[in-house]
């Protein structure tokens, strides 16, 4: 099989294009015309400034409204189309996509088109090329992939044969197993996108809501197995028009396309095991049994407030590092890392954020596997120079630039805790009766929430929900939550669209994406309250309207209602069960930690609460004497 990716799906020159996309590990791209057209080299010379770069040319597209034409317009199309092979030659491409006609004077009828194929074929012949045939979602006589088989079929030219694309059978929710009807050596080329659900128009939804496989919700996983057991070995492209793609970092969106493309080709792998995918090996998404630890880089004052913070909460200052300005503090399964070194990778992360969390660790059932898959999904590995008495843990470059660890119980990584920490005298807190971390939420900007997505649910075992919208005061932010298949790891990430809401100024405030916010669970959320009370924590305050509204809502006893009042609990519930929430006050950039109780089969996190508890974050946020709306 060879990767490729179309220029449009990406953004800049084409030269920026190319760049990006061969770094990303891309054998070759589909040209797109306006590509071609807009660049002020020669064919020859762009020919020679992509194979420069390491690249095939393995598609040139599109060549529009072709077939059904009759007289003088038929006649042009073809001078069109023997322009376009000559082009092509200059180029050094040899494969040409012809996408179904949307001509007002196309006149339809399968016969028509395929005498018209017949004929391109044998212009093609004459200079050594192929063309495929597409059909539109929109194709004004052919919009369906079985319609272009037929003509393709009745054509029966070996220089003539079919190219499928995901989105077109899709969107159209055409059965992709009418594929496996197709023999292979007449598919010549496979494109691939995805996209969300949404309702709109074809043509709109093409143009501008195509994602990379995986990132949206059509069933792209099936359509490339039915592609997979025809036996197709061809070039599988990705054919993405995403109006974000086009304004993000051309860097970004060549590493997350060829991450999507090998994970999908992986999972078709394994899915049909008797079907021969020819992809370099790689171990199977990982299985993530829990949080190890959270790790914050501090300093100074930073790190005074948040050692208080953490006593208030229950958490015990546990260990201290053999070597460096490193503290453990621990409650229940819970450990968090307190990092004030002022030189390495923690430190970088103080200099860069503020008080930050640069690392997670995560357990996992084979660190050195997952890091891995990791890799060969284009992670960059992360290694730092260990210090006398400390352990060589498997870590790679997560999203937002900060790290993750790997921990497993098959090596003696597990005894990390023991063999890097000493146990400091001092006594050792009150428990509050926290028990496990519940979930990470993650903030970054609303353009990068799809990459943050992909990245988790490529290398681990974690399924991401739909995304929603959660209102803020001052803007709307996107939310989306993965969670492992054990509900033991659950991440949510908050994509923020301006810099005027809560998680928009976090990432001004703390200069880019990375986690906002820790939630512990606790099986007594009452009684953690009053004890964290007792301890001098100081909880987020929710209004008395909020109480007022929970009263009308739901049949909570007056007194629970009373109690939950004065601990600033909230409370959501649905047909699976309860939820119960507090949240602490922000601190330092603007990071927070909140109490989750899940009772019942809960699995979300509280979001019909999101714009009360935001709204009075924001309250503290706002300086003194700024109007308050
Ligand atoms: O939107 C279009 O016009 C268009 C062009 C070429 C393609 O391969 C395609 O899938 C869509
Ligand atoms: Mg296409």
């Amino acid at each position: 099989m060879k990767s490729a990716i179309a220029t449009v799906s990406v953004s800049g020159t084409l030269k920026e294009k190319l760049a990006a996309i061969a770094r990303a590990g891309f054998d070759g791209i589909e040209i797109f015309e306006q590509d071609f057209i807009a660049d002020a080299g020669s064919p020859r010379d762009i020919g020679t400034m992509i194979r420069d770069h390491g690249l095939e040319i393995l598609l040139f597209q599109p060549f529009r409204d072709f077939e059904g034409l009759v007289g003088d317009q038929r006649r042009k199309a073809f001078d069109r189309a023997r322009y376009k092979f000559e082009t092509m030659r200059k180029l050094g491409a040899d494969l040409m996509l012809v996408c179904s006609s949307l001509h007002p004077n196309a006149l339809g009828g399968i016969d028509r088109a395929a005498q018209d194929f017949a004929e391109l074929g044998e212009l093609a012949a004459t200079f050594g090329m192929r063309v495929g045939y597409e059909a539109l979602a929109w194709g004004r006589h052919v919009n369906d992939h079985r319609d272009a088989w037929e003509i393709v079929r009745r054509a029966d030219h070996p220089n003539i044969g079919l190219i499928l694309d995901s989105f077109h059978t899709l969107a159209r929710k055409i059965d992709p197993d009418s594929i496996r009807r197709i023999p292979r050596d007449k598919i010549f080329f496979v494109q691939l996108a995805d996209a969300p659900q949404i309702s709109m128009d074809l043509f709109y939804w093409s143009r501008h809501f195509r994602n990379m496989p995986g990132e949206g919700d059509l069933r792209v996983q099936d359509f490339m197995r039915a592609v997979a057991a025809t036996g197709y070995d061809g070039t599988v492209s990705l054919e993405i028009f995403n109006d974000q793609f086009r304004g993000a970092q051309p860097e970004g969106i060549a590493r997350d396309g060829y991450r999507a493309l090998h994970v999908l080709m992986d999972d078709v792998r394994r899915s049909e095991p008797d079907v021969l995918v020819d992809i370099p090996p790689m171990p199977a998404r990982t299985r993530v049994g829990g949080v190890e630890f959270v790790e914050f880089a501090t300093r100074a004052e930073e790190a005074g407030q948040l050692a208080g913070m953490l006593r208030s909460m229950g958490f015990s200052h546990l260990g201290d590092h053999v070597s460096k300005a490193v503290t453990l503090w621990q409650q229940g399964d819970i450990r968090l890392i307190l990092n004030q070194e002022t030189t390495g990778f923690a430190s970088s992360a103080y200099n860069m954020h503020g008080t930050t969390i640069c690392d997670v660790g995560l357990r996992v059932d084979d660190a050195g596997a997952t890091t891995e898959r990791a890799r060969a999904l284009g992670a960059t590995p992360f290694n730092q120079s260990v210090g006398p008495g400390e352990m060589d843990i498997p870590a790679i470059r997560s999203v937002g630039g900060s790290v993750m660890h790997f921990i497993d119980d098959t090596s003696d990584l597990a005894d990390v805790w023991s063999v890097e920490f000493r146990r400091p005298v001092v006594a050792a807190t009150p428990d509050a009766g926290l028990s496990r971390i519940d979930h990470l939420a993650e903030t970054m900007h609303y353009e990068d929430m799809l990459s943050w997505a992909l990245f988790h649910t490529s290398i681990f075992d974690m399924s991401r929900s739909e995304i929603v919208d959660v209102v803020d005061p001052d803007g709307l932010v996107r939310s989306v939550a993965m969670k492992s298949a054990n509900g033991a790891v659950r991440i949510t990430l908050n994509g923020a669209d301006t810099h005027r809401t809560l998680v928009g100024n976090f990432l001004a405030d703390s200069f880019g994406g990375a986690i906002q916010h820790v939630a512990f669970a606790t099986g007594d959320i009452f009684s953690t309250a009053r004890r964290m009370r007792d301890s001098g924590f100081d909880p987020l305050v929710l209004t008395e309207n909020y109480y007022g509204d929970l009263r009308a809502r739901f049949s909570l006893e007056p007194g629970r209602l009373d109690e939950m009042k004065s601990l600033n609990i909230l409370y959501d519930e649905t047909a699976q069960g309860a939820f119960y929430q507090f949240y602490s006050r922000p601190f330092a950039s603007g990071l927070f930690f909140e109490i989750v109780q899940r009772v019942g089969a809960y699995d979300g996190y509280g979001a019909p609460n999101a714009p009360f508890r935001t709204a009075a974050q924001k309250q503290l946020l706002r300086p003194k004497g700024m109007p308050q709306r």
